[in-house]
């Protein structure tokens, strides 16, 4: 199997001085293409920080990051934001959307970008986007007039415009509640059966236990990992206990 992320010992600071703290301490990673990994570890671990510099969105003091076999420390700003908006997709806690903007606008907007032309194509595909999330009947809605779970499928319905090799969320049910979160699950779930790559930052056991892979995060290294296999509704109650008894023997 062909890997899509490889991160080799990676070390990452923040701070000048005496406030200089190693945040990620040689973490190495190895994710194949269609993998599903959820990060989780105690608050300040350095589990974001780890997926902002795997996506290359903070820039690493050593170490090696290889995305769809591409150095990213051979790539400009210009070159790394366009990797991010065409073959990366992000889903955060919030998606950060424009509160002038009515729900299809925000889908858009980042694919105009780099398709100012064909805006029929783009409208067309964040329709069937849409439709797939659930949400069809909500694009003339202002973003103020729908809930957390229907504003986290417009998100992921933005992340998902340019067809990107992998998606990075960063605790995306973190907001919800537990119905709306397990239909994000659902959704992002469906979306890896199809392909796309998932890596997940959660606190959440639940969440975890329906990836692959969890590694586990604490003081800046991977402290271990489990591994799940591809997910079984039926084994959801197994699952989710070996996570939380690992949880509790590693003490994150
Ligand atoms: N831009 C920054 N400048 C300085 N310190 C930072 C910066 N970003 C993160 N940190 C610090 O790095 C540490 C790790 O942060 P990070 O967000 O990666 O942790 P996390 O494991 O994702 O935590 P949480 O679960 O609370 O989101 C924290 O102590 C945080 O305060």
């Amino acid at each position: 199997m062909k890997m899509i992320l490889i991160g080799e010992n990676i070390v990452k600071s923040y701070g000048l001085g005496v406030e200089k703290r190693k945040i990620l301490d040689g973490v190495s990673i190895e994710i194949e293409e269609g993998d599903f990994v959820s990060v989780m570890g105690p608050s300040g671990s350095g589990k974001s920080t780890l997926m902002y510099a795997l996506s290359g969105m903070e820039a690493i003091d050593e170490g090696r990051v290889v995305f769809d076999e591409g150095d990213l420390s051979e790539l400009g700003e210009d070159q790394l934001a366009d990797l991010r908006s065409i073959k990366m997709g992000f889903v955060f806690q919030q998606p950060t959307l424009m509160k002038n903007l009515n729900i299809l606008d925000n889908i858009i907007l980042p694919s105009m970008r780099h398709n100012r032309k064909n805006t029929s194509n783009i409208t067309e595909k964040a329709r069937e986007l849409m439709k797939k999330v659930g949400i069809e009947d909500l694009e003339n809605r202002d973003i103020t007039q729908v809930s957390g779970g229907q504003l986290q499928r417009a998100g992921i319905c933005r992340a998902l415009m340019s067809n990107p090799k992998m998606i990075f969320g960063d605790e995306p049910t973190g907001a919800l509640n537990s119905k709306s979160a397990q239909e994000i699950m659902n959704i992002l779930s469906d979306i890896n059966k199809e392909g796309t790559t998932l890596m997940l930052v959660t606190h959440d056991a639940k969440v975890a236990a329906q990836s692959e892979r969890i590694l586990f995060m604490k003081d800046g290294k991977i402290l271990s990992e489990m591994r799940l296999g591809k997910f079984i509704e039926e084994d959801m109650e197994d699952r989710f206990k070996k996570v939380t008894e690992k949880i509790q023997e590693i003490g994150i």
